[in-house]
């Protein structure tokens, strides 16, 4: 079914030149290769070829042999975002998402904002994310963008003193071996808002000039509307966190146009002619890096909720259709100036598909957190000292409850593993290791991988039957057609 928005309608040849894939759209392959190759030689995966795989698009390649177990590349997120009822459970970097702060402040956090009542309830008639669901150190498709989740649970506990709390926060508590976990301290925005903390001044430097400028709500913010964009993200939070992410997209791509553009017009002696409606291959440059991402409209792609029955689909994407609408369109209040109206509309087009582009490509942002490393210490303690630490730890850890291990936990595009195809029976997976303590996307071998393999990994539990597999992966918009199914196939 094809829903057909004004937007659409008026600008048809826009979209479809802007929705080509880049292999077309900038005439060559040659230049996706290109792109591809800077991106693997920056990152210094050079184990690795992002290339054609003959049937499915693009596929990622090994350039060598791997060992099982081994490494085989690590990816650095394009954008991110932790959920939004994460951030109550998990201080960390909004940048790298490494943990920050201490670990009496990580724990003190918690009950104070909990305390005060702050939580961010989750919508759509979705129950949030338990975090069991995402084993600690394993990324997994993250293809239900529809639920905020990763919310702490509220398993049975047993509430601590305010006095205690606060001394932890205000550092007056020195919990015993919390020095074996150092974090970096906290750096506040360099804007003023109270929602972004950074573990270093280069990552707030490059988190301010990548997207939060312009998504900042302190009074540095340089954004259009501070109102407007409070509205944005209330709205979001309340339904779906995807919208942030495709917010951050969109940033991105305003202050790469903004950089390409001042540069251009400082090598230019007639600056006249330099504006995007004359020159669109600024636009396009600018927006490269998001635009080789396998796209579709987000209200086509979203999966159908199993409580909704397939005669309401048309009713469900309609709505689906207005929610995305009304987030734009609080977002174009809130972020677009004059200086980029000649792309606004481009990129109101593209927001559409930026959100689709996330549905059916994100990750599972996951960092494990050392407030778990830190009670499985105490745990391992010879039994004297672990006596005597508990005489400490423990009402904080029955307080905690099973929420103790709750990892950070988001949503996040990897450029690299975006062109990872499935397969039943995988050669790599996403898997965190033990110094994997960041955002970034870690691919290793799950078995030995010969030079010019294509690597590959599962999207779903492949340990599932041929018609569960199917079904699962119908809702990432594709029937498999790895060895495995093809042999099972009835
Ligand atoms: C995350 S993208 C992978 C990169 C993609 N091939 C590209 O060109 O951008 C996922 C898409 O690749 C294709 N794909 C991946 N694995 C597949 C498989 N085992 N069988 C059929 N199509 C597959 C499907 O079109 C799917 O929607």
């Amino acid at each position: 079914m094809e829903l057909i928005c004004p937007i659409d309608q008026r600008c048809s040849d826009q979209i479809t030149s802007l929705l080509r894939p880049p292999s077309v759209r900038f005439c060559t392959f040659i230049k996706t290769q290109e792109y591809f190759e800077q991106l693997i030689s920056k990152r210094r995966c050079q184990g690795i070829k992002v290339k054609q795989n003959g049937e499915f698009g693009k596929g990622v390649f090994a350039e060598t042999d791997f060992e099982e177990e081994e490494l085989v590349f690590k990816d650095q997120m394009l954008v991110g975002a932790q959920h939004p009822s994460n951030k109550i459970d998990c201080l960390v970097c909004s940048y790298c998402f490494k943990f920050i702060g201490s670990i009496e402040q990580q724990i003190g956090r918690r009950f104070y904002l909990k305390t005060l009542g702050i939580g961010i309830s989750s919508h759509n008639g979705c129950e949030s994310n338990s975090s069991d669901e995402v084993e600690d150190n394993e990324f997994a498709y993250n293809h239900r963008s529809e639920q905020n989740g990763a919310s702490s649970s509220s398993s049975s506990t047993i509430p601590l003193p305010t006095m205690a709390v606060e001394s932890l926060m205000n550092g007056e508590m020195a919990l015993p071996y919390s020095n074996k976990f150092p974090l970096p301290s906290i750096i506040l925005c360099p804007g003023g808002c109270e929602e972004a903390f950074y573990c270093s001044k280069l990552c707030a430097e490059a988190d301010w000039d990548s997207f939060h400028c312009l998504l900042c709500t302190g009074e540095k913010s340089e954004s259009c509307s501070r109102d407007a964009l409070l509205k944005f993200i209330q709205h979001a939070n309340e339904t779906n966190d995807i919208f942030l992410l495709a917010a951050k997209a969109i940033s991105f791509t305003i202050l790469r146009y903004r950089k390409f553009k001042a540069s251009h017009l400082s090598k230019q002696e007639n600056t006249a002619s330099i504006i995007l409606g004359t020159d669109p291959s600024l636009l396009l440059e600018a927006w490269k890096p998001i635009s080789i991402g396998h796209k579709r409209r987000w209200w086509d792609c979203i999966s159908l909720p199993d409580d909704i029955d397939a005669s309401d689909e048309g009713t469900f994407r309609g709505q689906i259709r207005e929610l995305a609408f009304t987030s734009l369109q609080l977002l174009k209040e809130a972020i677009f100036d004059k200086e980029c109206e000649p792309c606004i509309l481009s990129l109101s087009i593209n927001a559409i598909n930026i959100i689709g582009m996330f549905e059916l490509n994100n990750l599972d942002l996951v960092v494990a957190s050392p407030v778990e490393d830190y009670f499985l210490y105490i745990d391992d303690l010879p039994h004297s000292e672990k006596k005597e630490a508990e005489k400490i730890t423990q009402p904080y850890l029955d307080a905690l409850g099973e929420d103790y291990s709750i990892c950070c936990q988001g949503t996040a595009f990897f450029p690299l593993q975006s062109c990872m195809n499935h397969s039943c029976c995988p050669n790599a997976k996403a898997f965190k290791r033990e110094e994997d303590r960041d955002g970034q996307a870690t691919i290793v071998a799950l078995r030995p991988i010969c030079k010019g393999e294509e690597v590959t990994i599962s999207y779903i539990d492949e340990d599932l039957s041929f018609e569960e597999r199917q079904a699962l992966l119908a809702d990432y918009g594709f029937r498999c057609r790895c060895p495995k199914c093809l042999d099972e196939e009835p």
